[in-house]
Order: structure tokens, then C-alpha cells, then sequence
């Protein structure tokens, strides 16, 4: 799936949450979205999913406005996992990732062993397998996010939103979750603060104050001027000893 955010701002009552925002992403992309706390990357995933209506400016998922495009196809082509979701429903894991089926199940078309697979694959993608029958508030923060990871996967979308997915999550599975991501032959948007990871992404936008103020590959983008100027942090790009870009920070300016 392709998006095209066109001039979209967004606000609270008088408060301007982003301005102007305008970015393309092309099919199959994975675009890290950075900023720092405040700088609006949660409000414009909430709108990438359909979930947040702009004041001004749209969507257009593929060659849809996403403001017409209706909740069922939007639940089937869209997965958002968002930074903070909890469910206080008694489910069990497996429960939880059932959830992704829903919007594809009616009483034309009942659960069957697509279903099944594809909760089961997801399940695996995120080494929660063994835990399928544990009751969800029993887990730790980690392996919620892992299963709420699983859910947008059984759900087989066009677009996937990550908002921070590595949060909670130890260096083992933070590595192993980007690497996944990484793989996914679909459209990714990753909200993400670790400038590392960023930098593994296909392209990096930047937001500051409600604002995109760049984009493009990201060691073109995550420069040190621009990370002093919008981060307040002093840092140098290097090389890893594998050709990979890596940032060091030292200190806060
Ligand atoms: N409902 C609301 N009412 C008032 N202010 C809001 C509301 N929702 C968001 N904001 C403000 O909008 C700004 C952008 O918030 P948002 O959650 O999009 O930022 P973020 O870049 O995701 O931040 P973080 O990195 O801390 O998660 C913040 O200053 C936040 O306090």
C-alpha cells in the first residue's frame, strides 16, 4: 500500500498537534518516523490509521481518501499497534491474536483454517507460541507487546504502524522484532526513539514540534546538525564494523 499525506495538520481545541505535514511512502517501504517526546509521531500514526481525523489535509491510502474508505476494509488493510494498548478483557494469548481475524470473519465467511495458520504463524513470528494459552493479564510488558505484535500480524494488512514496538522489550527481542520488520513484504511506518534502529530503516522522517522537517535515508537525515538542533544532543556518525551507519551520543546539550 502506498501513502500520500497530503498538507495534514491536526489539533486539540486550539492546540496545533502537527502542521502542514505532507510525505509520500512507497509500497513496501519501512519508514521510521522520529521526533522527540511531544513531536507529534503518535498523532500522525492515530491519522495513518484512520483513527484520528485531520483538521486539515488527508490520507490517501493506494488512491483512497482514508476518511472514505470504509472501517471494515480499513481493519482488513490496516494494522496499528499502538503504544499504550491494554485490553482488560480475560483472553488468552491466543485469544488476543484471534482478534486480527475479526474483520475478515461474517456469517457468509466463518472461521477456518486460513484463520487458523495465520494466527498460529503470527503467534511464532514473535516466539510467543508457547505462551498461547496464558491468560493475558498474567505477562510481562515485553511479551504484551510481543502479542499485540502477533495481533497485527494475523491480520494479514497492506500497512503495518508500529508505535515504539520495541519499548519494553529486551535487547533480544528488540533485535529479533526489527529484524522481522525488516522482512515483512508490506508498507511499515515505525515510530521508533532509538536513532540506531532508525537507521536501519529504508527512509527516516523527522518530526519537531508538529512538524516534518526532513526526510530521506536516514544518514543523510540523522546528521549531527540536525540532531543537536532538533534532539539537543551531541553525536557522531560512524561506521559499523559490518558498513552499517551507527550514531554515538555523547552528551546533552
Ligand atoms: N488530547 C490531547 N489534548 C492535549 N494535548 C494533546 C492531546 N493529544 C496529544 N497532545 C499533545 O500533542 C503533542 C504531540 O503528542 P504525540 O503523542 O503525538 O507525541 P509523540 O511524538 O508521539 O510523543 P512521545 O515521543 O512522547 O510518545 C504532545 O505535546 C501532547 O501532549
Amino acid at each position: 500500500m502506498k501513502i500520500d499525506v497530503q498538507a495534514l495538520s491536526a489539533r486539540v481545541h486550539r492546540t496545533p498537534l502537527l502542521t502542514d505535514v505532507s510525505l509520500h511512502i512507497e509500497s513496501g517501504e519501512l519508514f521510521g518516523l522520529v521526533g522527540p517526546n511531544g513531536s507529534g509521531k503518535s498523532t500522525l500514526m492515530r491519522c495513518l490509521a484512520g483513527l484520528r481525523r485531520p483538521i486539515l489535509g488527508r490520507v490517501i491510502a493506494d488512491d483512497t481518501d482514508l476518511g472514505q474508505m470504509p472501517a471494515r476494509l480499513r481493519a482488513c488493510r490496516i494494522a496499528f499497534v499502538e503504544q499504550q494498548a491494554d485490553t482488560t478483557d480475560r483472553l488468552t494469548v491466543r485469544e488476543a491474536v484471534e482478534l486480527g481475524r475479526t474483520p475478515y470473519l461474517s456469517p457468509l465467511r466463518r472461521w477456518g483454517a486460513d484463520d487458523q495458520a495465520a494466527v498460529e504463524n503470527a503467534l511464532s513470528s514473535v516466539e510467543m507460541d508457547a505462551f498461547a494459552d496464558r491468560l493475558w493479564h498474567t505477562l510481562s510488558g515485553g511479551e504484551r507487546q510481543r502479542v499485540h505484535i502477533a495481533r497485527a500480524l494475523a491480520q494479514a494488512p497492506d500497512l503495518l504502524l508500529l508505535d515504539e514496538p520495541t519499548n519494553h522489550l529486551d535487547i533480544r527481542h528488540q533485535l529479533s522484532l526489527m529484524a522481522l520488520v525488516r522482512d515483512l513484504p508490506l508498507t511499515r511506518v515505525i515510530a521508533l526513539h532509538d536513532l540506531n534502529q532508525a537507521m536501519t530503516c529504508d527512509r527516516v522522517g523527522v518530526l519537531h514540534k508538529g512538524r516534518l522537517i526532513a526526510a530521506g535515508p536516514p544518514a543523510n537525515v540523522l546528521h549531527e546538525d540536525l540532531l543537536a538542533r532538533v534532539f539537543g544532543v551531541a553525536a557522531k556518525s560512524a561506521t559499523a564494523p559490518d558498513g552499517a551507519p551507527r550514531l554515538h551520543f555523547s552528551h546533552a546539550l
